[in-house]
């Protein structure tokens, strides 16, 4: 029997509600496609953070090597640990170390949910950048706590990582609409996005068949609200990235339906899925996250895999779900409720 053995990191706060609903998924689309899912449960959070001093083990990144994907949940409880110590503990070294340069992630309206926007229709996939750029970590503080001093926080692009994450959005262009925005804010940052646009020129010339535009950031926030049929792939940086993909979530009627996969193309290492979600301490151990950003994560991870029937299992039940006005508006049902529904589409399916 076909197996894949699956790293599970549930984290903070709703991430192990999320993803025990999300494995109860991936377990009963395996056994109707008849191949084995093998998990390893890693308690790294915040709350081994406070017991060890680490979010992670040293050798961390080595005991994950081994698998063939990790499914993650949330990282961050900014009440006990500050949040740039839990993201640049354990999240950011996941992504960097197993170079997932393309953080892909989709934005469209399951099957009766309702956006805030008039316009339906949409389907954007926005591809960020996922190792490098305003998440590098170069910089430092001097004089701290002194009238003097001063916080640098340098964004690095490099020629390798600006170039490989454009191709990527150059053929997610070429495998949908053949077109393809790429955000930068080269007016104001006059080097390192400046060289982006250069190297979207270069490009451009090699998939000639692709239709290239470049937006400003700010141009793009608001496209996305006014006209977001009228875009389909989006790259961008890893900042620019992470602050539209939380915007195309709500355009999809909220964070509980936003997913992610985290990919190294080369196939070199394993990838990471997860939803875009945070933790949300707001609602964490009020049985109402909505599971399916995490649900949905977990199809793009079967996929990935190379589990496609199982992975378009998942998708259609989750659509059934929604279309039976399951989980479309937050806090109508309990995450439990929700993930039966799923589980029940897939038992009838
Ligand atoms: N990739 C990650 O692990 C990740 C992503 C974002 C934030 N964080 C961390 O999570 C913590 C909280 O961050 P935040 O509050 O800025 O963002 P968040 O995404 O956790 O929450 C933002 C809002 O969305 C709601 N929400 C999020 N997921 C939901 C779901 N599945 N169902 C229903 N509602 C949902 C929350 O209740 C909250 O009101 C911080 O520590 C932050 O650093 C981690
Ligand atoms: O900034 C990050 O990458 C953490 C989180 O906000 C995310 O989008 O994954
Ligand atoms: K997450
Ligand atoms: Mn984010």
């Amino acid at each position: 029997m076909r197996s894949h053995r699956i790293a599970l990191i549930p984290g903070d706060g709703i991430g192990p509600d999320v993803v025990e609903a999300a494995w109860k998924i991936g377990e009963a689309v395996a056994a109707k496609e008849s191949f084995a899912l093998e998990p390893t449960r890693f308690p790294w959070s915040c709350e081994f953070y406070t017991e060890t001093g680490a979010m992670m083990p040293e050798d961390g990144i080595e005991t994950l090597r081994g698998f063939d994907a990790i499914l993650l949940g949330a990282v961050g409880w900014p009440a006990r640990v500050p949040d740039s110590v839990s993201l640049h503990g354990l999240l950011l070294p996941i992504r960097k170390a197993f170079v997932q340069y393309a953080n892909v992630r989709p934005h469209r309206l399951l099957p009766g949910v309702e956006g805030p926007l008039k316009s339906e229709g949409f389907d954007i996939l926005c591809i960020r950048e996922n190792t490098e750029g305003e998440y590098s970590g170069a910089g430092g503080r001097v004089h701290q706590g002194g009238r003097d001093e001063v916080a640098v926080e340098t964004a690095i692009f490099t020629r390798t990582g600006v170039e490989r994450i454009l191709r990527y959005g150059f053929e997610q262009a070429r495998l949908r609409s053949g077109r393809l925005a790429s955000v930068t804010k080269s007016n104001a940052q006059k080097h390192s996005m400046v060289f982006w646009d250069e190297v979207t020129r270069e490009l451009a010339k090699e998939y000639s068949d692709v239709e290239v535009t470049s937006y400003h950031i700010d141009a793009m926030a608001a496209r996305m609200v006014m006209a977001p049929q009228s875009l389909d792939v989006v790259v961008g940086s890893n900042l620019f990235g992470d602050i539209l993909t939380d915007l195309g979530a709500a355009i999809q009627g909220g964070l509980g339906f936003a997913a992610s996969a985290n990919i190294d193309p080369t196939r070199a290492c394993p990838s990471m899925f997860e939803p875009v979600h945070g933790s949300a301490p707001d609602i964490a151990g009020k049985d109402i996250a909505n599971p399916l950003a995490t649900i949905w994560s977990l199809a793009m991870m079967l996929d990935h895999l190379g589990e496609s029937a199982a992975s378009e299992r998942v998708m259609r039940a989750m659509e059934a779900a929604t279309a039976r006005g399951i989980g479309i508006r937050p806090g109508s049902h309990t995450t439990g409720a929700i993930t039966d529904a799923v589980l029940n589409a897939i038992e009838k399916d």
